[in-house]
């Protein structure tokens, strides 16, 4: 049911990528604003599609279907432009307002980018370029792989986002640039009252940070959840252990589905998809 009041409203979504059966079938999610949640699911679970269409990346179905901050996710395109909306993915690219996709691979020095995305507040690009030790003589084509991630994220957040879509970026930081971005998100949500989606398979001190937990598996929401409130979590205090547990009793179900004569001939050797959900199957019967 559509609530006003969340950032984030999905309601009744259905998507399938071409000739594929559906990936989300009647997929409901809200997320309060202030939040941090973390988005969990195994490989192929659906996260980055999900975090996709929440950036409008995607049409799916009509207006009311992907809401973010009240409008369609797809249509209102206001909502990148602005920088109200931020979507930071693996590839090597940044989506900047109107300009659209920016490589970041050219050789451009790290100045010429950050200082070329339009509207930033001085401060606060100072604040991120230190946040994330940014040296601004950097060629993008020359750097390292953490390094340009450290020019992306900075470029995601100079304008001040009201939700942001975090697809596993911290995955190339070290140890020290992580837990001072994850720092600089939580006081972005607290101060600012900013929402943040993060789909990661990287635990580490995210007990502490997140404040809500979406775990989907095979297209599904399996369950969601206030972080304060996980009973596994007050028992183990080890998100990591409970996100893993979760995941390997995915795999044992899934083991002892029973693979039907139908499935065996309509599937190719290297086809696993019949084994990975009920509703999978269905589409094979
Ligand atoms: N462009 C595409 N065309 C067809 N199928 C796709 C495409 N992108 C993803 N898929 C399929 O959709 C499903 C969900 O993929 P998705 O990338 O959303 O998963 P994920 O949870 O982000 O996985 P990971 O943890 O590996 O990043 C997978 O079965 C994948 O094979």
């Amino acid at each position: 049911m559509e609530d006003d009041t969340s950032s984030i409203n999905v309601s009744g979504l259905q998507f399938a990528y071409d000739g594929q059966p559906s990936l989300f079938y009647d997929f409901n999610l809200h997320i309060s604003p202030g939040s941090r949640c973390l988005l969990v699911g195994a490989n192929g679970s659906g996260k980055t599609t999900l975090l996709k269409i929440l950036a409008g990346k995607n049409m799916v179905g009509g207006r009311d279907v992907v809401r973010v901050l009240n409008c369609s996710a797809f249509h209102d395109t206001h909502l990148v432009c602005s920088g109200d909306l931020s979507y930071l993915g693996g590839s090597w690219s940044k989506t900047v307002g109107s300009a659209g996709e920016v490589p970041l691979q050219g050789d451009f020095s790290a100045e010429h980018m950050i200082f070329g995305v339009e509207g930033a507040d001085p401060v606060r690009r100072e604040k991120l370029i230190q946040l994330l030790d940014i040296d601004l003589e950097w060629r993008m084509h020359k750097v390292s792989d953490g390094q340009r991630r450290r020019v992306q994220i900075c470029m995601g957040l100079l304008h001040p986002f009201k939700v942001l879509l975090l697809d596993e970026v911290t995955v190339d930081l070290d140890v020290v640039a992580r837990m001072d971005l994850l720092d600089f998100f939580k006081e972005e949500c607290e101060q600012r009252g900013a929402t943040i989606v993060y789909a990661t398979h990287i635990f580490d001190g995210l007990e502490t940070w997140a404040t809500d937990l979406a775990y989907i598996q095979d297209g599904e929401l399996k369950r969601t959840d206030k972080l304060s409130e996980l009973p596994e979590l007050q028992k183990s205090s080890n998100l990591l252990s409970v996100v893993e547990s979760w995941l390997r009793s995915e795999t044992k179900i899934d083991k002892k589905r029973p693979i039907t004569q139908a499935q065996i001939q309509k599937t190719s050797p290297f086809d696993t998809s019949p084994f990975r959900s009920s509703r999978h199957m269905a589409y094979y019967r």
